[in-house]
């Protein structure tokens, strides 16, 4: 049986790659800030939580990482941990770099130091390209990344590098694009949507309003993304990926789609604030997944359109559920 440590096991991708493995006949140690049953929602919902050895830590404590690793001798350990919110990183840029840039550190000194013959994945982000300008991002894109979240996921993404090629460490980095769920919180924006959109379809409020619209992004769908994580370790040398759908729409379409689900007409009920824009954003998102397909066999089924119906029919069947329904 392999042992898999996940930090950061209680968000969206920890719970579901926590899934995938458990299907996979791993030992799965999760690591959390909080194990408090508020923190667990995501584990819950997917009936998982019992079957996760949780231990709350952080991986900002470099002893507390190493006493975890020497402990459990992962065969894999998975680095989802950090904030991940772009718009938060404006309001907390010192723990966002600490979190996310300190903590892979932690993780690659660990398992230097260890010498453990253990593999490594760090998530990194399409936010690392940043603005491009309209280009498709491959691996061999430049970085440009417009925000504390983007530059922290950056540096994060060239410690791994530098680690790999210095010590000869199994560690990747999967330069993943937007990916959703019904897992996501409320404080991205698909997930604003489909809630708020949800609430209007049942007369509970009446008005759904967003920052910058006119943005686009490729929208993928959680789960597949991973799969896309897990492969990456299955492999016989380490390497960095970009995972993406390869399809990029418009916020503005990702809205049309939500609330035609719902047989709604978005014009009626969106309006913009300026309390949603960023100091700086991303414009215009494209990236090609094609070297995942080629050399790890993945390529995601769903498009933003697939995600945007799905993440509302779950949110009528949680809603559904919680009724009583
Ligand atoms: N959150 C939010 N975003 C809004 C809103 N209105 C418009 N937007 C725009 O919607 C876009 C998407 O915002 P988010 O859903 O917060 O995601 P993100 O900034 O693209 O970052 C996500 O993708 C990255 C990978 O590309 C991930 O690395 C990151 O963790 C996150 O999941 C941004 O351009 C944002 O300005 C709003 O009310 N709320």
């Amino acid at each position: 049986m392999k042992t898999a440590v996940i930090f950061g096991v209680s968000g969206q991708d920890g719970a579901f790659l926590s899934r995938l493995l458990l299907e996979k006949q791993y030992r799965v140690i999760g690591v959390c800030r909080n194990t408090g049953n508020a923190f667990l929602n995501n584990l819950d919902l997917l009936n998982i939580r019992h079957r996760i050895e949780l231990i709350p830590s952080s991986i900002g404590h470099f002893d507390h990482v190493k006493q975890i690793v020497q402990e459990y001798k992962p065969d894999e350990i998975y680095n989802l941990a950090g904030q991940s919110s772009v718009s938060r990183s404006f309001e907390e840029p010192v723990a966002t770099f600490e979190g996310i840039s300190m903590g892979t550190l932690n993780l690659l000194e660990t398992v230097r130091t260890l010498n453990l013959p253990v593999k490594l994945y760090n998530a990194g982000s399409g936010d690392c390209f940043g603005n491009i300008k309209g280009q498709v991002a491959t691996e061999e894109t430049r970085f440009n990344p417009a925000s504390p979240y983007g530059v922290a996921k950056a540096c994060a993404f060239w410690q791994v590098a530098a680690y790999r090629d210095a010590y000869g460490i199994f560690a990747c980095t999967g330069l993943l694009f937007n990916h959703e769920s019904y897992l996501r919180p409320a404080q991205f924006v698909t997930q604003k949507i489909v809630k708020t959109a949800c609430r209007i379809a049942h007369g509970k409020c009446s008005e759904l309003i967003l920052g910058n619209i006119g943005i686009e992004r490729d929208w993928g769908w959680a789960p597949e993304y991973v799969v896309a994580m897990w492969k990456m370790l299955q492999q016989e040398t380490p390497d960095d990926y970009i995972i993406a759908t390869g399809t990029t729409i418009s916020l503005e379409d990702f809205i049309r789609a939500v609330f035609q689900r719902l047989n709604l007409d978005w014009k009626k009920y969106v309006t913009t604030d300026h309390r949603f824009l960023r100091p700086s954003d991303i414009a215009t998102i494209r990236a090609n997944p094609q070297k995942a397909e080629d050399r790890l066999g993945w390529k995601a089924k769903f498009t933003g359109y697939d995600v945007a119906r799905m993440m509302v029919e779950a949110e009528l069947n949680i809603e559904g559920n919680q009724l009583g329904l």
